[in-house]
C-alpha cells in the first residue's frame, strides 16, 4: 500500500513501519492509501475524502474520554473478562483491530497482549501504541500493559509462551454490520471494506479455550450466532452487542 510521508524527518520511522508490516506487498492502492503527518499514521479511502482518516489515538478523543468517564469496572466488557471479581487478568486479545477494547481493559489495569493479522491494521495499531508509549500521562503504564504481535491467531495461539499465563482470551471477529447511517458507522464500514468479514473466526474458539486458564470472551453483535455454534456459560448484553463468556475456571 502506498504511504505518503508528510514530515520529511519522519521518513525513517515510516520506512521502519513499512518494512515491519511488509506494507508494500499489501496491494489495495486503488481503494486506500496511508499517510503519515503530525497526527500519526492514518488510512484514507480514496473515494471518501471527506471522511476523517482512520487512525489509532489512545491519548485523546474518544478513547481518553472513555478512560476517564466510561464507567470503569462497571462496563460490560470489564465484567465479561472478570474484572468485577477483583482479579486483574492477563488478557490475550486475539483479534486486536484498532485496539479500542484492549485499551479499555489496559486502562483498567489488565496486561493485554494483542494479536492482529492484517498488515495495515497492525501498522495503524503499532503507530498508535508508539504515540501512547511516549505520552507523559498514559505512557508509563501503556508500555507495561499493551504489546502487539503481528500475525494470525490460528498460528500464534498454540505457540504462546507460558512466561505469563493467559487468563482470558478475548475475541471480537468482524461480523457483517447492518447499520448504515451515522458517521461512526461509516468508519466501521471503511474498516470493514479493508479487512472483510472474518469468515474463519469459528476456528479461533478451540485454541482460545485450550489456552485460557480462566475464560474466553467473545464479543458479538446481538443478531450474530454463537461462535462455532457453541453455547456460552453466560452472557452479558449491551444495547447492540453481547459478550459470550466461556468459563474454564473461576476468576480469583
Ligand atoms: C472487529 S475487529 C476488532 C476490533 C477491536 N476489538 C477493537 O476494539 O478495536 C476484528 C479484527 O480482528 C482481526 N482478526 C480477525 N481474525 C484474526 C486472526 N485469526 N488473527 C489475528 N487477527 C485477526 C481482523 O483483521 C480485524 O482487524
Amino acid at each position: 500500500m502506498q504511504i505518503y510521508c508528510r514530515i520529511p524527518q519522519a521518513q525513517g520511522y515510516v520506512d521502519t513501519l513499512a518494512t515491519r508490516f511488509q506494507l508494500a506487498e499489501y496491494n489495495d492502492n486503488d481503494t486506500f492509501y496511508l499517510q503519515y503527518d503530525e497526527h500519526g499514521l492514518s488510512l484514507v479511502k480514496r473515494d471518501e475524502p471527506k471522511l476523517a482518516p482512520i487512525r489509532v489515538d489512545f491519548v485523546s478523543g474518544g478513547a481518553a474520554h472513555r478512560r476517564k468517564f466510561g464507567g470503569g469496572k462497571g462496563q460490560a466488557i470489564a465484567k465479561a473478562v472478570g474484572l468485577n471479581k477483583g482479579a486483574i487478568p492477563h488478557v490475550l486479545d486475539a483479534t486486536a483491530g484498532l485496539g479500542r477494547d484492549a485499551f479499555v481493559l489496559a486502562s483498567l489495569g489488565c496486561t493485554v497482549t494483542l494479536f492482529e493479522r492484517h498488515p495495515v491494521v497492525a501498522a495503524l495499531l503499532a503507530d498508535g501504541l508508539e504515540r501512547a508509549y511516549m505520552d507523559s500521562e498514559i505512557g508509563p503504564w501503556m508500555r507495561e500493559r499493551m504489546r502487539l504481535k503481528h500475525g494470525a491467531s490460528q498460528q500464534l495461539l498454540p505457540i504462546v509462551s507460558s512466561e505469563q499465563p493467559v487468563d482470558v482470551v478475548y475475541l471480537d471477529p468482524m461480523f457483517p454490520h447492518r447499520e448504515k447511517s451515522a458517521l461512526v458507522k461509516k468508519e466501521m464500514r471503511v474498516f470493514q471494506t479493508l479487512v472483510g468479514d472474518d469468515q474463519d473466526a469459528d476456528a479461533l474458539l478451540a485454541p482460545a479455550l485450550s489456552l485460557a486458564t480462566k475464560r474466553v470472551v467473545v464479543k458479538r453483535p446481538d443478531y450474530a450466532p454463537f461462535l462455532e455454534g457453541k453455547t456460552p456459560s453466560t452472557q452479558i448484553k449491551t444495547k447492540k452487542n453481547r459478550f459470550d463468556v466461556y468459563v474454564n475456571a473461576a476468576m480469583k
